[in-house]
């Protein structure tokens, strides 16, 4: 049997005005992708496997951008092919980025990506990129930018290079106001964390330890030398991660709550939670990213633990407040009782209302891929 791949791929749009450094994070994205498959969109209405890009050792000037503007050009049933075609179990992607022209009005994009009738499309994020050295200058040129803000999920001030370090808290604190709950990163050259927007690939047909050199890790290499010979230490300083894992269940209502109130800079939230009473059939697995929240019921297995393991990722984490907020969502062991086991639950209608809350962000999982039909038409 074909092991099942992940059913649903985020899709991640890269927006920011003309020169902000899109391309560059693209290229970044590509060259620190660790196994992972990554499809691309660009505004040249063309769907590019990435794979052929780096192995080609092209992928700057493949990735070659139309004048077009992406949401204006591509209807909604374009958009949906392209991703039909690279959504296709075939395809073996694990992530798909959508350039968005630098003209774009990105949250058109988003508002097509979520309205998406493709059962493996999941939304990804919506990453604003923006030129830390021009930003006052594109701002008077086109206000629209604060518009672009606020609906960013994750805001890239790249370029911080050309600014001092004055300048550079000034932009932020104005960037951090207009983008509300972004996460708000500072990079030169696009370089951030990978891990932001996607987790490495656990694909069994890896060649992990044994595979050749390949033409990304000499691109990587020279990128190094380039840098002066460090490694690439900075990737990892834009971002916290704070994980979190419990043997409890969670009380569904209070973590709910949580979620309806997740502080700011908080990016992607990625996990299983255990609702005890509320489902013991299933754990839920939590997709979010930004303002957006999934959870997909998934039987547990008979011999499973059963836990909640989440990890947080995000920019100027207050990991310790956090794992305290998620600490209090536990559910509350019945007075007297020395530890919660079934005796202690509450009763199943109460349990069941508990899971409303939950309910309202749940979505059915997509068919594996032995569901499919064929790929090759
Ligand atoms: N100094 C400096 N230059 C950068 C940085 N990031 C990108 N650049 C340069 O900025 C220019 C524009 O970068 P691109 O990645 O092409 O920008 P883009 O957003 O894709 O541009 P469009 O396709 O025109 O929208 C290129 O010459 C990059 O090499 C950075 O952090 N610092």
């Amino acid at each position: 049997m074909t092991p099942p791949r992940a059913s649903q791929i985020p899709v991640v749009v890269l927006a920011g005005f003309l020169g902000s450094g899109k391309t560059t994070l693209l290229n970044h994205l590509l060259r620190n992708r660790e196994g992972t498959r990554i499809g691309v969109i660009v505004n040249d209405f063309g769907a590019i496997e990435i794979d052929a890009m780096t192995v080609s050792g092209q992928v700057g000037s493949t990735v070659s951008l139309g004048n077009g503007c992406l949401c204006c050009a591509v209807d909604a049933s374009e958009l949906d092919a392209f991703l039909e075609t690279l959504t296709r179990p075939s395809a073996r992607l694990d992530v798909i980025v959508i350039e968005a022209s630098g003209l774009a009005e990105p949250q058109e994009l988003v508002r097509m990506l979520l309205a998406s009738d493709n059962p493996h499309v999941l939304y990804g994020g919506l990453v604003e990129v923006v030129d830390a050295a021009e930003f006052g200058r594109v701002r008077e040129r086109h206000p629209e930018i604060d518009r672009h803000l606020a609906v960013a999920d994750l805001v890239v001030l790249n370029k911080t290079d050309r600014i001092g370090a004055a300048e550079h808290k000034e932009l932020r604190e104005t960037v951090t106001a207009l983008s509300g709950p972004a996460a708000v990163v500072s990079v030169t050259h696009g370089r951030i964390d990978p891990a932001l927007l996607f987790d490495p690939a656990l694909r069994p047909d890896r060649e992990e330890k044994t595979r050749q050199l390949t033409f990304e890790d000499l691109l990587r290499e020279s990128e190094r030398e380039r840098d002066g010979g460090g490694h690439a230490g900075h990737l990892h300083a834009a971002y916290e991660s704070v994980d979190f894992t419990s043997d409890v269940p969670l009380d569904p209502r209070r973590f709910i709550a949580f979620l309806d109130s997740r502080p700011d800079g908080l990016y992607r939230i990625k996990g299983f939670a255990d609702f005890g009473a509320g489902d013991p059939a299933n754990r839920y697995a939590l997709h979010a990213v930004g303002r957006f929240l999934r959870f997909v019921p998934q039987p547990w297995a008979g011999s499973e633990r059963r836990l909640t393991q989440l990890v947080m990722i995000g920019a100027g984490l207050d990991a310790e407040a956090l794992r305290h907020a998620l600490a209090a969502c536990r559910a509350d062991p019945a007075p007297g009782a020395p530890a919660p086991g079934p005796a202690d639950r509450p009763d199943a209608g109460d349990a069941e209302r508990a899971m409303w809350g939950v309910l309202r962000y749940v979505q059915e999982a997509a068919p594996v891929s032995g569901e499919e039909a064929s790929p090759g038409a």
